[in-house]
């Protein structure tokens, strides 16, 4: 379940993939491919840190972003009807039995709609991330009582899922998520290594880096989306990936 030891380093498969994937050269598609897979991150968190309005949480263990207000309101609100309209039970790689580990539902927004088109174009802008590193966009729902439990994006490089999620593309190395809603109590993801708790607002972006800075998996990303306690919660997430996605 992609559940974070922090006692856990696996420096040289990660790192090695990391550093080959990285793209050091101008844009050369539309949108997007300055930065590669993500990796190295120092290109990644200078462009970020210089888009306005955000905020680099200060941290010596984590790097991650903070923008309020990336997506307006009725942007949401569509992504939120899509989400409503087709949606799946969540699941987690690398299960660790526990089945209220991750009990929201998630849907695979279709990356032909406009709507779900227009977000990726803005999220591959923000970040500078190339296109071909990204995964198809997800969203995920949370009804009142509904959770995902502590655990970390990147997937464990010693677990029995390692393989099938990670073979083609590799290890994921930005999570890009986006609130959609303010539900009315809960829902807030607390990155508990840091002790930091961000709260759902309409349109709140949080990017950060699954790696550290020489390429191994952040066990410090360790994050619980908790529980919604009255409404319901609403987000969309985009993870990169070291090669490309298939
Ligand atoms: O909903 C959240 O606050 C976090 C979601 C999350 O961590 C995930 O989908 O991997
Ligand atoms: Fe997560």
């Amino acid at each position: 379940m992609d559940f974070a030891d922090p006692g856990l380093c696996f420096p040289l498969r990660v790192a090695h993939n990391a550093r080959m994937n990285a793209n050091p050269n101008p844009a050369s598609d539309s949108v997007g491919v300055g930065f590669g897979s993500g990796y190295p991150i120092e290109p990644v968190v200078a462009h970020l840190s210089d888009q306005p309005r955000v905020q680099k949480v200060p941290s010596p263990k984590l790097t991650l972003f903070v923008r309020k207000q990336f997506l307006d309101p009725a942007l949401c609100q569509s992504l939120m009807d899509r989400i409503d309209a087709s949606r799946r039970p969540s699941t987690v790689g690398d299960s660790n039995g526990d089945p209220y580990f991750r009990t929201s539902e998630t849907c695979d927004l279709d990356a032909a709609d406009p709507v779900v088109a227009e977000l990726d174009k803005r999220i591959l802008a923000f970040t500078g991330l190339d296109r071909r590193h990204g995964e198809p966009i997800q969203g995920q729902r949370y009804a009142a009582g509904q959770e995902f439990k502590a655990h970390t994006d990147y997937f464990e490089p010693t677990g029995e899922d390692y393989d099938k999620y990670c073979s083609v593309a590799g290890q994921r190395t930005w999570t890009v998520m986006i609130y959609l809603n303010d539900p009315e109590a809960g829902g807030a993801t607390r990155f508990r290594v840091i002790d930091k708790i961000v709260q759902p607002e309409t349109g709140k972006l949080l990017a950060w880096s699954n790696l550290r800075p020489d390429g191994t998996p952040n066990a410090a990303t360790l994050h619980h989306a908790m529980k919604v306690r009255a409404g319901t919660k609403y987000v969309v997430t985009k993870w990169f990936r070291e090669r490309p996605w298939g």
